[in-house]
């Protein structure tokens, strides 16, 4: 599963067409034929040219390098055979963004003066049409009004760009450069997109596409479909030099349907490939398939067949022999055993592993389904009777057992999580627990829900009051306040009716009330008095505002530790002690968790998704959001440095329109704040123009912006060698060779002379003596390892579970991919998905070990994207759980499975459904992730290099010293120096004034 690991994203789409005038082709033609007369002769050639393109894709890596492939070759009836690739990277050659796409793909006809013979070419093969208007009979005009059916003439394009589909919108500019092709003048929007070296190599027809959604798979497959000729896959994960000659395997590909086939592409590594997959037998008990002839007496057969073991019976008896084999799943036993149809038995494997496949089951076969279920998931059976025993329960059927283990979603899951849940008897918990479900995870029948566990829900208020109505009032507005800062109503649910409103202060908008309500920590207010120098002259002048009412727009640029959080703080607790509304918000959950009341930009002003030039917020002006915007007296955005500066103008148009005043963000004191070396702005697949156009600094804002500067490093106060190495690094000024590699300090790496040891040794340092400090969550939080992507944070939270101690809990996802009635893909496939953004098929968890949230469940509560905590207990259905950041350290929680979709569903060529915990561990975690947070001991863990701006400055930034923080780097093998380098990416652009 290593490719979907990487991100599931094919990168290039590449189809070379034969051309009947290569000189190996003419040469062999007699006098007065033409190629179309030698089929054979042009599909040797084009066979061996096809050997040629893949020598320099895949052994030279003319490309990148390559990590898998899947090609079709199609020689068709009429016209000339063609072969269509879909290739897939290796992580580090990934094409990610518009500048990477530029370096593999053109679509512009090049200068005749300066580069003729490529011109020539482009000419040649690489024009499409003309059709339209200049030729509306060309085959590719299609439909009523006839269209090119390729989308001909293209428009032209200053700069390449991501297009909504699966192909970018590549360069196109209006140079001038016209040509003749077939008797019309066609210019860059004719170009059809070619490799350079690629058409100057081959001298063909050859389109290269960067493929930046997985729709392309569907397309390359249509071809599969049609049954034509042959396809061949191979993936290569080791980047093995395999000598593998596909044209002479052809392998019949018709018969692979296409979503086995690209089931294939995802799911198997060559060398698991190659020897055919062994199909493993599966049937119920005494339900194995028999062969008889006509003319077989029953009863015979039935005497024939009733001791001849199957595969699968087989394998429970080998199981109950040789204790070796009980360490394997069925579907892994052909690595290991080998299967002799005669004497079938299976017999230990001296020869290559073979990869075996349980043949497939469907969920509406019922039982034959659940011993699939079990078999994929339960190691070492004996018998049938051994596989439905759970925990010395023996089962009466498979579901039974299957739903015992937690293998198979229960009706009753959503119930039982509320029962379980009201065993740790904390009502307000359970409360949010049940807003949570009625949100979050669809219930059916809430009204029952509601009755079944009212009680529970209840038990305090009961206690204290003894007025029926007035306790249900009290649960009721108590769910209320949960829902609404979800953005939900009681309404919306089939609920109890609220009768009486039993929270007296709740007059007016809820919104001024939740402000008013807010806490003013002593510790905050006593931090004006502990300033230093720089956040006294920042406090003095944006108090001096507030205080005389003034308007103004501060940006507070402060690097990492500076006390930026700790001077919010300080004036947040100042306007509100005052009696005032100050209005706390920040770009990510996690830094909004930081203050007193922090919200989310986003949510705080309904910014909207899709940001649109002159884009408004969603805000009603009637509504409580606007009125308490216009009764603050200060509003606080931090991490503004990594919000889209569309997204702060919209808020500027918005709060004047919401205030009637036309001043910037409505005359009110706006302070900012963030760190331009930190991560910018996200802008999928951006160019680093696009990411830098993004940041606020080149908004019309900016120039009417105050920018003070806070410089004393508080975080690392004590170790003022380590803060000025942070801002060189930072500030891209630390020396550098080779571009962009700097020199970690000595004594702040990790040996890495073997990847094993090497990642064992990191966390050592950064956990020494875990076993004795498990169970604190003190010691527990203030460590963590970043790294740059999940596949390697997986990698060390696989690790540092295994070393934790206690009864691990595992919780598997119920997957589903969305509308395939068809059940084309099949389940082990779905549970293998291990993607970004989505929690694990298998969770593996247990009590003290650090989890990290992946969705905002409830983040006026504390439960935001980012949030981490540290697990307590674990029931079926529930995680009981610590927040163990920000301002809501200490509080319980309880997290149900919710049914998690991915946010891109370009991902994958279906809805993945994933019906899961919404966490992940985090001993080990992303160095987005950890932006914003404070990590005394903080390891950072580079096998491949940061990628992005600001990358390597926010990893090292968390730490508190220097004598705290280890970095582990692979280096390249062919590295010869000195020290251990790494590569800091700085888009110096966005630093300077
Ligand atoms: N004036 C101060 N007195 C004492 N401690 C301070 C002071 N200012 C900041 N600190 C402490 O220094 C550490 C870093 O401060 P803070 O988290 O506010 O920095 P930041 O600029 O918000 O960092 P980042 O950008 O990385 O989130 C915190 O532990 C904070 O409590």
């Amino acid at each position: 599963m290593t490719i979907v690991q990487d991100d599931g994203k094919p990168d290039i789409f590449l189809t070379m067409t034969c051309n009947p005038n290569w000189p190996e082709i003419c040469d062999n033609l007699k006098a007065g034929q033409t190629a179309q007369d030698r089929p054979e002769l042009v599909s040797r050639v084009f066979r061996s040219k096809l050997e040629d393109l893949k020598e320099q894709l895949f052994k030279k890596h003319i490309l990148g390098k390559v990590k898998a492939y899947v090609y079709v070759i199609e020689f068709q009836k009429r016209g000339l055979p063609h072969a269509h690739f879909l290739i897939i990277m290796c992580s580090g050659d990934k094409i990610n963004n518009p500048d990477h796409y530029d370096r593999v793909v053109c679509a512009e006809i090049p200068d005749k003066q300066r580069h003729l013979k490529m011109h020539e070419l482009v000419v040649s093969h690489m024009m499409h049409g003309p059709c339209g208007h200049l030729r509306a009979n060309s085959p590719c005009m299609q439909g009523d009004p006839p269209v090119c059916r390729f989308r001909y003439p293209r428009a032209f394009n200053e700069q390449t760009t991501q297009g909504h589909d699966a192909y970018p919108l590549y360069r196109r500019r209006d140079t001038g450069i016209e040509v003749d092709v077939r008797g019309k003048t066609l210019n860059n929007r004719w170009v059809v997109p070619y490799n350079p070296k690629l058409l100057m190599m081959f001298n063909c027809h050859i389109n290269v596409e960067v493929c930046s959604s997985i729709k392309a798979v569907k397309y390359l497959f249509k071809y599969v479909y049609k049954g034509h000729d042959k396809q061949v896959i191979q993936v290569d994960p080791n980047d093995q030099d395999v000598v593998v000659n596909e044209i002479k395997k052809f392998q019949d590909a018709r018969y692979v349907s296409p979503p086995e086939a690209m089931w294939r592409i995802f799911s198997f590594p060559l060398s698991q490939i190659s020897p055919a997959v062994l199909a493993l037998q599966l049937h119920l008990p005494n339900q194995q398939m028999v062969r008889f002839s006509d003319d077989d007496i029953m009863t015979e057969i039935v005497e024939r067949e009733r001791d001849k073991r199957t595969m699968l019976t087989a394998f429970f008896d080998t199981n109950r022999v040789n204790e070796t084999a009980r360490q394997y799943l069925y579907k892994d036993f052909p690595k290991h055993f080998t299967w002799n149809a005669s004497t079938r038995h299976w017999n230990p494997r001296k020869a290559k592993s073979q990869r075996g496949r349980v043949v497939s089951a469907n969920p509406a076969e019922g039982e034959r389904y659940y011993l699939r279920v079990l078999l994929s998931n339960v190691k070492g059976p004996t018998s049938f009777e051994d596989l439905c025993t759970v925990n010395g329960v023996r089962h009466t059927t498979f579901r039974k057992a299957a739903l015992e283990l937690g293998l198979i979603e229960n009706d009753e899951s959503l119930s039982q999580c509320l029962t379980e849940a009201s065993i740790f008897q904390f009502p307000v918990a359970l409360r949010r627990l049940f807003a949570t479900i009625m949100i979050f995870c669809e219930p059916g029948d809430v009204r029952k829900l509601w009755d079944d566990h009212y009680d529970s829900l209840s038990e305090d208020h009961r206690l204290h009051y003894q007025n029926e109505e007035r306790v249900r009032n009290m649960v009721l507005t108590e769910i209320r306040v949960f829902l609404q800062s979800m953005g939900k109503n009681l309404n919306d649910f089939d609920l109890p009716e609220l009768t009486e409103d039993v929270n007296l202060h709740s007059r007016g908008f809820r919104e001024i009330q939740e402000e008013y309500g807010i806490v003013v920590e002593p510790e905050h207010l006593a931090a004006k008095d502990s300033l230093n120098s720089d956040q006294r002259f920042v406090y003095d002048e944006i108090m001096g505002h507030v205080n005389s009412e003034l308007p103004g727009v501060f940006f507070i640029d402060g690097p990492g530790g500076t006390g930026k959080t700790f001077l919010y703080k300080a004036l947040l607790a100042e306007v509100r002690s005052s009696g005032f509304i100050a209005l706390a918000t920040a770009s990510s959950g996690a830094a909004a968790n930081n203050m007193p009341g922090g919200r989310t930009a986003h949510s705080r002003f309904k910014i909207p998704i899709k940001l649109e030039n002159n884009a408004m917020c969603g805000i009603n002006k009637q509504s409580g959001a606007a009125e308490v915007i216009r009764s603050s007296k200060l509003i606080i955005w931090d991490e503004a440095s990594m919000a889209k500066r569309q997204a702060i103008e919209a808020v500027d148009r918005t709060l004047q329109d919401i205030t009637g005043v036309n001043l910037p963000f409505g005359g009110k004191v706006m302070v900012m704040g963030g760190d331009f070396r930190q991560v910018l702005p996200v802008i999928k697949r951006g160019t680093r123009a696009q990411i830098v156009d993004a940041s606020i600094r080149m908004s019309p804002l900016w120039s009417i912006t105050r920018v003070m500067r806070l410089t004393i490093n508080m975080r690392a106060l004590n170790d003022p060698w380590f803060s000025d190495f942070l801002l060189r690094v930072g500030d891209g000024t630390e020396e550098s060779i080779e571009g962009s590699f700097i020199r970690i300090p000595d004594d702040m790496t990790i040996l890495s002379a073997n990847r094993e040891n090497s990642v064992k040794d990191l966390i050592d340092s950064i956990f020494p003596s875990l076993q004795a400090n498990m169970h604190s969550s003190d010691y527990i939080i203030s460590r963590a390892i970043l790294s740059t992507k999940n596949e390697n944070v997986d990698e060390i939270n696989d690790q540092m579970i295994d070393m934790f101690q206690g009864e691990e809990k595992i919780y598997y996802s119920f997957d589903e991919a969305e509308d395939d009635h068809n059940n084309f893909y099949p389940l082990d496939f779905l549970n293998s998905l291990n993607v970004s953004g989505l929690p694990p098929h298998k969770l593996r968890l247990k009590v003290g070990c650090p989890i990290i949230l992946l969705r905002n469940i409830d983040p006026s509560h504390g439960l935001c994207n980012g949030t981490r905590l540290i697990c307590k207990g674990f029931q079926r259905n529930v995680i009981d759980a610590e927040i163990a950041v920000g301002q809501h350290t200490g509080k319980r929680v309880f997290l149900p499975r919710i049914p998690l979709t991915l946010s891109e569903d370009d991902m994958f060529p279906f809805k993945l459904k994933r019906k899961q915990f919404p966490v992940r561990l985090s001993f080990a975690m992303t160095i987005n992730k950890a932006q914003g947070q404070t990590i005394p001991h903080v390891g950072v863990y580079l096998p491949d290099s940061v990628f992005s701006h600001g990358q390597l400055y926010v990893a090292l930034s968390r730490g508190i010293s220097r004598q705290n923080t280890k970095v582990l780097v692979h280096l390249a093998k062919d590295f010869k120096r000195d020290g251990v380098y790494t590569s800091n990416v700085v888009y110096q652009e966005v630093l300077q004034d």
